[in-house]
């Protein structure tokens, strides 16, 4: 591969590893939340389901109440999740916000609109019209609507419009599986001793997560040595786990011992670079039909690759809105490296203007952890000013 574009690469990418057919499954109301639905969600009931008070107050029959003013008969007391009560004529019934009203009401006045007399009975000092403050049965939905259309992100108000209709599990769509694979004989688990020369494994915990965050199920999380044949074995775990593809981390460069390249040369990867610092070097291919996407191990440029060519991918898949990209203004000047187009750390100061942290080198974890966007700079141009304006990829 030639060096290319950073958006020729996504393209590349995008055509490596098109959306997989994946069903569909039927998950509990409790577990839906951020899955997204295959079918609608009708309700069989009207919602919602009866006449009810949308006030405390006092159900009546406008046409039946006393036209000068005088005091109207107060009978029983109706609370939400009573039975409907009847009303006496002329008079009224005290009800609660989503009692059931007797059939023959037609209108409720809130307490606040009522003088209260010494014997129970109320003078209403506010006019009062059929309908006030009545929630009519299938006013918000009646029985056979659909509640939620088909491809729908389940977010909490969702789940509440389901939960209303009274239905318990939903069919969605499953996700899409992903298996990360870190490479390097340096690295340890996360908490275990360091020996000399070992460091422990950033990249895994960030891209699992990343994917998570975008939808994903991460199906498998392995780490490989630097030799081939481990990576190899790790790629046939994602498999066998059901992965619809593997991230893998480092080893693609050009040292003496570049386990990921050497694989996919094998298995006619592509193996090359992109107009882009952090993420220069990248890679991917197939294993026996399983698409490998292989980012460089630099923790920077390891996050920044995704964020570039994996997550809009599984973003879109998932029902999700691609990252934030925003032209914003520069807090403080910037010197620009000459050379390749940058994708810089930054944070957005009170103001919302853009402070880039860190410097370019791709091993800045922490500069990463604190930046709220990247700064995505062309190879063009010279040192910018304080109050330039940037391009921005929310993170
Ligand atoms: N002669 C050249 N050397 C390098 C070039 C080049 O063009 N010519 N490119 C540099 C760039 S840019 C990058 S990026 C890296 C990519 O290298 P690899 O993908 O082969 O990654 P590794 O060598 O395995 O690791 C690079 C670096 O990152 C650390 N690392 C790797 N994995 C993890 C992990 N899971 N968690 C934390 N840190 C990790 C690793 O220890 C190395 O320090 O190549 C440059 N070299
Ligand atoms: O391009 Mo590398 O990804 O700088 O560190």
């Amino acid at each position: 591969m030639d060096r290319i574009s950073v958006e020729e690469y996504a393209d590349r990418i995008a055509a490596l590893v098109a959306d997989p057919d994946r069903g569909t499954s039927t998950v509990d109301l409790r577990d839906a939340l951020d899955r997204v639905t295959a079918d609608a969600v009708s309700t069989s009931i009207d919602l919602p389901p009866f006449r009810n008070s949308q006030m405390d107050g006092y159900a009546v029959r406008v046409a039946d109440l006393p036209a000068d003013g005088a005091a109207v008969l107060v009978g029983s007391t109706t609370a939400a999740g009573d039975a409907g009560a009847t009303l006496p004529s002329g008079g009224a019934i005290k009800v609660m916000t989503g009692a059931p009203l007797p059939v023959d009401a037609d209108a409720v006045v809130p307490v606040e609109r009522v003088e209260r007399l010494d014997d129970g009975s109320i003078r209403i000092r506010a006019a009062v019209h059929a309908g006030d403050y009545v929630r009519e049965p299938g006013s918000d939905a009646p029985a056979g609507t659909v509640v939620v259309p088909p491809r729908t992100r389940l977010r909490p108000r969702h789940l509440a419009a389901i939960a209303a209709a009274g239905v318990a599990a939903v069919t969605v769509t499953r996700r899409v599986r992903v298996a990360v694979v870190s490479t390097g004989r340096e690295l340890v688990e996360v908490g275990a001793e360091l020996g000399p020369g070992q460091l422990p494994d950033a990249n895994a915990i960030a891209l699992a997560a990343a994917a998570a965050a975008d939808g994903a199920e991460v199906v498998h999380v392995g780490r490989a040595p630097d030799d081939a044949e481990a990576v190899a074995r790790e790629v046939e775990a994602a498999r066998a786990a059901g992965a619809h593809l593997v991230v893998t981390s480092g080893g693609i460069s050009m040292g003496d011992f570049e386990p990921v390249r050497a694989l996919l040369g094998e298995h006619g990867g592509t193996i090359g670079t992109v107009e882009m610092q952090p993420g220069g070097p990248q890679a991917h291919g197939s294993i026996r039909g399983l698409p490998i996407l292989a980012f460089p191990g630099n923790p920077v440029s390891a996050q920044v690759s995704y964020a570039l060519f994996l997550s809009p991918l599984l973003r879109a898949w998932a029902g999700l809105p691609p990252a934030v990209r925003r032209r914003l203004a520069l807090a403080e000047p910037v010197a620009v490296p000459p050379g390749r187009r940058r994708f810089l750390r930054a944070r957005l100061d009170e103001r919302g203007a853009v402070v880039p942290i860190g410097g370019t080198g791709s091993h800045l974890v922490t500069a990463m952890a604190a930046a709220d966007v990247l700064i995505d700079l062309p190879p063009q141009f010279g040192d910018l000013p304080a109050g330039a304006l940037v391009d921005t990829v929310e993170l």
